[in-house]
């Protein structure tokens, strides 16, 4: 039986968590051709890399096909339903920085909070007969948020891409999305709204509930104090 760690396949996040585990002694890396998903682990005992997409990771840890696996904040939460009692959050590591907000073309003078957004929906189900939308991929966060805000009066429209686009296409009157540098959201003629942060995501160790943990105690235990993280309640 090994640990089984799921780390983002590809990119920026996949090279930034191979740095983090190895600024802790242990070095994960991709074995095989360049297109070839396989990994390896030295410096752990009993740890096996599972190579993975980071939007996959949540659900792979629910299912507990993986014991631990990287990926970020927002995906944590917006794909899993409770996602506390489904997973534990062992660190925040430090990097894939990015924060889901909502944002407005910046012509709307008259918008700049989401009690404005609250009235300006109103005002758009009067005048055209059906709701304003807002296009996001984050489904779960963007009504959870809306509906502790007392914002009622839209409708979702998925974007699985290029959210910002939405709006000068005129599939979508707002969106939410993640935002890092900003330069997206300037290059479309958008703003967010001065309270429309719904949450500030990094990249983040989680351990699974689900997973199998039995006589994987030691292993853990041993992992944890190398990664400097605290044990898990699983
Ligand atoms: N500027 C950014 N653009 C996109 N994602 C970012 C950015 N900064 C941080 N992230 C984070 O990276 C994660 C998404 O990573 P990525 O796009 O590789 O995942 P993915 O959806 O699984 O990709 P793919 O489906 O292409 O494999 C999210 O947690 C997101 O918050
Ligand atoms: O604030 P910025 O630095 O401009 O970054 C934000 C952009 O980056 C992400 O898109 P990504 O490139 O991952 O493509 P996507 O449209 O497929 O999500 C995100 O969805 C924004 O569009």
């Amino acid at each position: 039986m090994t640990i089984k760690l799921g780390v983002p396949s590809k990119g920026r996040l996949m090279e930034k968590t191979f740095e983090w585990f190895a600024e802790r002694g242990i070095t994960l890396r991709r074995t095989g051709s360049e297109r070839e998903y396989a990994g390896a682990v030295d410096g752990a005992e009993g740890v096996e890399l599972v190579l993975l997409s980071a939007g996959e990771i949540p659900r792979e840890l629910a299912a507990g096909r993986i014991h631990m696996g990287v990926t970020g904040s927002d995906l944590v939460r917006d794909k899993l339903a409770d996602w506390e009692t489904q997973v534990a959050e062992l660190a925040p590591m430090g990097f894939g920085h990015a924060d889901l907000i909502i944002a407005v073309p910046t012509c709307w003078a008259d918008v700049d909070t989401l009690e404005d957004l609250d009235a300006a929906a109103h005002a758009f189900r009067a005048a055209h007969g059906f709701r304003l939308r807002i296009a996001t991929k984050y489904h779960r966060l963007v009504r959870e948020f809306l509906t502790r805000e007392g914002v009622a009066d839209y409708q979702l429209v998925d974007s699985q891409g290029a959210t910002e686009g939405t709006v000068k296409n005129l599939t979508a009157e707002a969106i939410a999305d993640i935002t890092s540098s900003g330069e997206t959201l300037r290059a479309n003629h958008l703003k967010i709204l001065s309270d429309g942060l719904i949450h500030q995501s990094q990249a983040t160790l989680f351990a699974a509930r689900a997973a199998d943990w039995q006589g994987q105690e030691a292993a853990l235990a041993a992992l944890a104090t190398q990664l400097g993280v605290a044990p898990p309640k699983l």
